[in-house]
């Protein structure tokens, strides 16, 4: 979905992705500072998918910065560019707050509505709201650097996002393309809009009646382009799992729970490609 009415400052978008764009232009020993096997640090700069597991490497270069709580994590940003942090802190304020307005949207449209009721009323759903609230933020600020030979490279190959949703945020370089009914599709990007991608956490936690969208980057001949992805999903150290009131006889409990560990402990020993994590928390 290409969202363009989403009320998030145009100013802020054209900062995030200057700021981005001046990180990747630093010197290859200040931006290797931010180099990190962990997969958990709150900063980390690398390259290809997954430096650590990749035989083959992709034309991109990231910048992961966890966003959430804020205040823990802005000391390991970046100093560097200096409009970076304050950039960033703008960006994920935004982007989180359009991020909860379209999942308050999703739920409405699962018939789960009164999960969206004020947290302060006393409902026995009242904590699922609180999660999404609480929950997980990462910006990845990505690099594909113009390619000699781009058919012989993708930027990013196919994959899904682990998280519930993925707001999505191009400059004018056209690179994106999303899997439909078997084919790749470009997705074309609209000056001051954002790609709303569905995660793996939605389609488990939907039971599947929102499929995480497969997606990949391929590289240009002549031109650099920058994408900034904003990942949510619950608190890390929640269990994602299949909506109760969404399973009865008719529609089986489709997928295992799961949490954060489990996805890293995958990633850790398999090459994440497709939707293979997803496929192994399948029930049917
Ligand atoms: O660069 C893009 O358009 C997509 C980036 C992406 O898929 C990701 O960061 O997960
Ligand atoms: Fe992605």
């Amino acid at each position: 979905m290409q969202l363009i009415n989403h009320g998030i400052a145009r100013q802020s978008i054209l900062d995030m992705i200057e700021a981005g764009r001046k990180f990747f232009e630093l010197s290859f020993e200040e931006r290797s500072k931010y180099m990190s096997k962990d997969v958990r640090a709150p900063v980390r700069y690398g390259t290809s998918f997954n430096q650590n597991k990749d035989r083959v490497f992709c034309w991109r270069d990231f910048l992961k910065l966890d966003c959430h709580p804020l205040s823990d994590v802005l000391p390991y940003w970046p100093s560097s560019p200096t409009e970076l942090r304050q950039a960033a802190v703008n960006y994920s304020k935004e982007t989180k707050f359009l991020y909860l307005m379209v999942v308050g949207a999703i739920l409405e449209s699962l018939g789960l509505a009164e999960t969206t009721k004020d947290i302060d009323e006393n409902d026995g759903d009242d904590h699922i709201i609180k999660e999404f609230q609480d929950g997980s933020q990462l910006l990845v600020v990505n690099c594909y650097p113009s390619c000699p030979e781009p058919d012989l490279t993708l930027g990013i190959p196919p994959h899904s996002d682990y998280g519930f949703l993925t707001l999505l945020l191009q400059d004018e370089v056209t690179g994106l393309q999303i899997q439909h009914q078997g084919r790749w599709v470009t997705v074309e990007p609209i000056p001051n809009s954002f790609v709303i991608n569905v995660g793996d956490h939605l389609e488990i936690f939907s039971n599947g009646r929102y499929r995480s969208v497969l997606h990949r980057v391929l590289v240009n001949p002549l031109r650099s382009r920058i994408s900034i992805a904003s990942l949510h999903s619950l608190p890390f150290g929640s269990m994602v799992r299949p909506s109760p009131k969404l399973i009865n006889d008719a529609n089986p409990r489709r997928y295992k729970d799961t949490d954060f560990a489990s996805f890293i402990e995958y990633i850790a020993s398999h090459e994440h490609r497709s939707k293979n994590f997803l496929d192994s928390r399948r029930l049917t």
